[in-house]
């Protein structure tokens, strides 16, 4: 299948120098230490690394719902780390979709109206093809006028995923999307990921601890005390993936 989407820029997502200190108390966390590193459009990327290594701070710089303390980040060219927060709020809005280990899908809405909401807090009309479209993307066509209790746990993550993908964003940013999932539906999830990237070229940036939901990926990068320890690409025809990562994951959490 070729790319449909706009891959004009090389590099959908990137950090410079990125420093991220919390303040606790008296005490400062580095929670990144000099983050420099760009994400390829039309890539798909896991992030891992041990606990504390500083995976959803990148995660939450890069997508805009936190400001790094020093550095910058560009997403789709443009300078996130100076925007004010309704410049920002738009970017997240406009060229950004997220989805999370809990769905947060609205209970009293069908998924329809779920996939439609970000349309909606864009003030543009809900096209009702454009929906259906996109719940057919991940397998609900038959399941728009469903409820969220109706829906099993794969299939609320997957209009979730319907949802974060309606407005085309530019990056797709997932903290941990199949934390709440059994194996079996995981791996669905993780599959139509992987088909989103191939058909579609949507630039993904995953944080996993799980060492098979990353080898869906086209790159892990390993993060330890805030910094990248080590970057793997992978090879989908080795299927000894899921073992190289867990047993990187192994050596930088010894
Ligand atoms: N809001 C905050 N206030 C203070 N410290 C924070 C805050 N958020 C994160 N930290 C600290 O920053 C460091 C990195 O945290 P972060 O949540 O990014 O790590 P992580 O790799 O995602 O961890 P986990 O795998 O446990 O979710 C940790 O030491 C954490 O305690």
């Amino acid at each position: 299948m070729t790319a449909t989407r706009d891959s004009s820029l090389a590099t959908a997502v990137e950090l410079r120098a990125v420093h991220k200190v919390y303040h606790r108390g008296t005490q400062a966390v580095q929670a990144l230490d000099g983050v420099s590193i760009g994400f390829a459009t039309g890539s798909f990327t896991a992030i891992m690394g041990p606990s504390g290594s500083g995976k959803s701070t990148l995660l939450q710089c890069a997508a805009g719902l936190d400001e790094p303390t020093s550095g910058q980040i560009f997403v789709a060219g443009d300078d996130i780390s100076g925007m004010d927060e309704r410049r920002r709020t738009a970017l997240r809005r406009d060229r950004i979709g997220f989805v999370f280990q809990a769905f947060n899908l609205v209970a009293s809405l069908t998924a329809a109206q779920n996939v439609e909401l970000p349309l909606r807090f864009a003030g543009r009309r809900a096209d009702r093809a454009e929906v259906a479209r996109a719940l057919a993307a991940v397998g609900l066509g038959e399941r728009a006028g469903h409820r969220p209790s109706e829906l099993s746990g794969g299939q609320q993550q997957r209009v979730a995923l319907a949802r974060a993908l309606i407005t085309r964003p530019d990056v797709l940013f997932a903290d941990e999307p199949t934390g709440a999932l059994d194996t079996k539906t995981s791996r669905e999830v993780l599959a139509l990921l992987r088909l989103l990237v191939d058909q579609q070229a949507q630039t993904t940036l995953m944080v996993t601890h799980d060492p098979v939901a990353a080898s869906y990926a086209d790159v892990v990068i390993f993060l330890k005390d805030g910094r990248i320890a080590d970057r793997m690409a992978l090879d989908p025809a080795d299927a000894s993936r899921p073992a190289r990562i867990a047993a990187q994951m192994a050596r930088l959490e010894a």
